[in-house]
């Protein structure tokens, strides 16, 4: 007999195994479907089993959220990994069979097999076909290892291709085999060329990214990650994870994420609905604080100090200094009787609620709410009986009351706060005392003040201002939790905004320090921690980088000595790609020519150059039949998007043309940083195209392109 041939042994059973699993995905689509069916239905006949209205509207939100919920994109796996977990032995076994305990020991799934996917799919009698890659079993897919297998005997995982199951990747944990990073399916994902808006990274979470991802609502942390270390992939994976687990108390708090600009928010808008979260709000800072229209703008030394953590204490003193002392007694008539309020309680209660620390405008309620209630004891005494509620708003409201409130504890708003602030000297002075310089006073204080607020041309510094101005009078409602992204541009005053907005709940700051642009940069996470009122959060380093190749960060790297920050340095996982960094003799010429080289590739190609050079460029490449799109038009069909160096924080592109490099550094005080930024934006390719010299940090690099295989 002929000896039994191995290969066709194993690969007739990867065969087999791959039917199962094409099979037992074919499954959990169809029972994905019929979930997804009844939650139809019910959304179709809401309206008919809620009681009243708003229960048929609340009812109605809930499922046509659901039915949001469980879309399903054919495009996307429904599971990407298995877990298979060990027997256990009968006398160490537990009853247990719940699959959403926290305790991943194989105790409690001893000899279960469970798929992770994006979210959980029941069959009818509601056995689990696929979990949630967020339930607590499913974590042992990203923690385990051969050290520590928390039961599991082997993880799989899945490669697909256009929604089909292709292959599958095992790990005998239980015999201390691990692939780690070398996973060949981990690597075809991050080595993947990039088209289109940002995707999520639930089938390929690291370890180290997991433990971020999992910390508990009540952990506000702060991210320092080099450039592609996955810091956005994590905040918004946090948010998909927080929301799962703390879904009723979230919805009704809410969840933000903050980011830098409009082209960023479009570039990371599919993440959470992808992951069947449709209900968080993304906005950039200048939109969360957005109550009076920018229309001017400001020398930057005066932007840069209405963003200094100062002007807080001289808003908070130029409030106070509103607050009057009663100069006459208030006397009352009700038609029927006179009432006569003496000073000696109008100083009590104006001091008193002083004291008390209320927000202004609360305050101000308080003063009149206790004036009333000392005219509400005398009538008592009089009539022997209490007044009509009509009786006391009216007194609440005339004449001799408010126009002590107006004399003591005058109404105001945010702007007419700001304005009067910035328009007399005076009273900034009085405010500042102590704070400001003389030099820093005239530089605040409007050369030519309009009559009015409502008249007057804000800055974008000043919306900053009004918004502190408007936590002193009243107090904002927050979120359950608020998710920063490139937090290190972030200034004290916006630092303070945001902490407004989250006072009762938590924070996950992303950011890192060397990608600082803005001119009050942070250079000290525990500075921004201080002023987003989260002092004791945990700084954790991520230094893995998944976007940018070896070479290039290498090439980027060069600039970290004269960037003036203390961050780890980054080492990437990507050994692919390649850098070409060449000096040219008409820029605009090579530019086109690399930009057509590249798209000889798969991938999306970002033609990155200093602000004011970008028109020439989209009109060069016009010309030449190559169109463009612009960075926050994600769903384009074009390949190739212009964009201006100011506006590329975040985004990442398979092939990168940088051009000029020292037009970039020169456009701006913190050119080096945004130079930083630019040089890290690659996935596969960056072409370094400059006519002028390199800046000096960079003439370090060899001269000579260093492309890699591949290129
Ligand atoms: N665990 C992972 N598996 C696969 N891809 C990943 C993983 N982590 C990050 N990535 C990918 O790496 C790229 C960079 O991630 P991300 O944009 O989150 O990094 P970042 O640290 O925010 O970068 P930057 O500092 O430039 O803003 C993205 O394409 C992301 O999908």
């Amino acid at each position: 007999m002929p000896a039994p041939d191995l290969d066709t042994d194993v690969s007739t059973r990867l065969d087999t195994d791959l039917a199962a699993e094409r099979a037992h995905l074919a499954t959990s689509r169809a029972a994905l479907a019929r979930m997804r069916e009844r939650a139809e239905s019910l959304f179709a006949t809401g309206d008919q089993v809620a009681g009243d209205a708003y229960a048929a509207e609340t009812l109605g939100r809930t499922l046509a959220r659901r039915v949001a919920e469980l879309a399903d994109d054919p495009t996307t796996p429904l599971f990407f990994g298995r877990l298979d977990f060990a027997e256990v032995p009968d006398h160490e076994a537990t009853n247990s069979e719940d699959t959403s305990s926290g305790d991943t020991s194989s105790g409690d799934h001893g000899g279960r097999r469970y798929h992770v996917g994006r979210r959980h799919v029941t069959d009818e009698g509601g056995e689990p076909l696929v979990l949630d890659w967020r339930a607590p079993v499913s974590r042992s897919f990203y923690r385990a290892s051969a050290r520590d297998p928390q039961g599991v005997a082997v993880r799989r995982r899945f490669g697909f291709s256009s929604g089909a199951l292709t292959s599958f990747e095992d790990e005998r944990l239980d015999r201390g085999e691990e692939l780690g990073t070398t996973s060949r399916i981990l690597t075809a994902e991050i080595e993947r060329p990039r088209v289109g808006p940002m995707r999520d990274i639930v089938a390929t979470i690291q370890p180290e990214q997991d433990e971020l991802v999992r910390a508990d609502l009540a952990d506000s942390i702060c991210v320092q990650g080099a450039p592609g270390t996955g810091k956005t992939a994590v905040g918004l994976h946090r948010a998909a994870y927080l929301l799962y687990l703390h879904r009723e108390r979230l919805r009704r708090a809410g969840v933000l994420i903050v980011g830098p600009n409009r082209a960023f928010l479009s570039y990371i808008a599919a993440v959470l609905p992808a992951l069947g979260e449709v209900e968080v709000e993304q906005a950039t800072v200048e939109e969360l604080i957005a109550r009076v229209p920018v229309r001017a703008v400001e020398a930057s030394a005066v932007a840069a100090l209405k963003h200094d953590a100062r002007m807080a204490d001289v808003l908070r003193r130029a409030v106070q200094a509103q607050i009057g002392t009663p100069a006459d007694p208030i006397t009352v008539s009700d038609g029927s009787f006179r009432w006569r309020i003496g000073l000696e309680p109008l100083h009590r209660i104006v001091e008193e609620t002083r004291r008390e620390g209320l927000p202004y405008g609360t305050g101000r309620e308080r003063v009149r709410a206790r004036v009333v209630g000392l005219l509400q004891r005398q009538a008592e005494a009089r009539r022997a009986e209490s007044p009509s509620d009509a009786w006391l708003r009216r007194m609440g409201r005339c004449r001799p009351v408010v126009d002590f409130l107006d004399a003591v504890w005058p109404a105001l708003t945010p702007e007419g706060l700001v304005h009067s602030l910035l328009s007399d000297p005076a009273r900034l002075a009085a405010a500042a005392d102590g704070l400001l310089t003389d030099a820093e006073q005239a530089l605040l204080t409007w050369v030519k003040p309009a009559r009015t607020a409502k008249a007057t041309r804000w800055t974008a510094a000043d919306a900053v201002l009004i918004d502190e101005a408007s936590g002193l009078l009243e107090r904002a409602s927050g979120f359950g939790h608020v998710v920063v992204d490139e937090a290190q541009d972030l200034s004290p005053m916006q630092c303070r905004a945001i902490a407004r907005r989250s006072e009762h709940g938590s924070v996950t700051l992303l950011g890192d320090l060397a990608q600082g642009t803005a001119p009050w940069a942070a250079t000290d996470w525990r500075e921004s921690l201080a002023h987003l009122g989260k002092p004791d959060a945990a700084v954790v380093p991520l230094t893995v980088g998944f976007r940018v190749p070896a070479a290039v960060v290498a090439f980027a790297n060069l600039l970290l000595p004269a960037l003036a920050v203390n961050v780890p340095a980054a080492e990437s996982l990507r050994r692919d790609g390649g850098l070409d960094v060449r000096t040219v003799a008409d820029l605009t010429a090579a530019t086109v020519t690399e930009v057509r080289a590249a798209l000889a590739h798969d991938g999306s190609v970002g033609v990155i150059a200093a602000d004011e050079a970008v028109d020439a460029l989209r009109a060069a490449l016009a010309a030449d039949g190559v169109a463009t799109a612009t960075a926050d038009d994600v769903t384009t069909a074009e390949r190739v998007t212009v964009v201006p160096a100011t506006l590329v924080k975040g985004l990442e592109y398979d092939h990168v043309v940088v051009v000029e490099p020292a037009a970039i550094v020169a456009a701006e005080p913190r050119g080096l940083h945004r130079l930083y930024v630019v040089l890290t934006r690659a996935v596969s390719r960056l072409s370094v195209l400059h006519s002028e010299p390199l800046p000096e940090p960079l003439r370090t690099a060899p001269r000579q392109a260093t492309r890699v295989s591949g290129w």
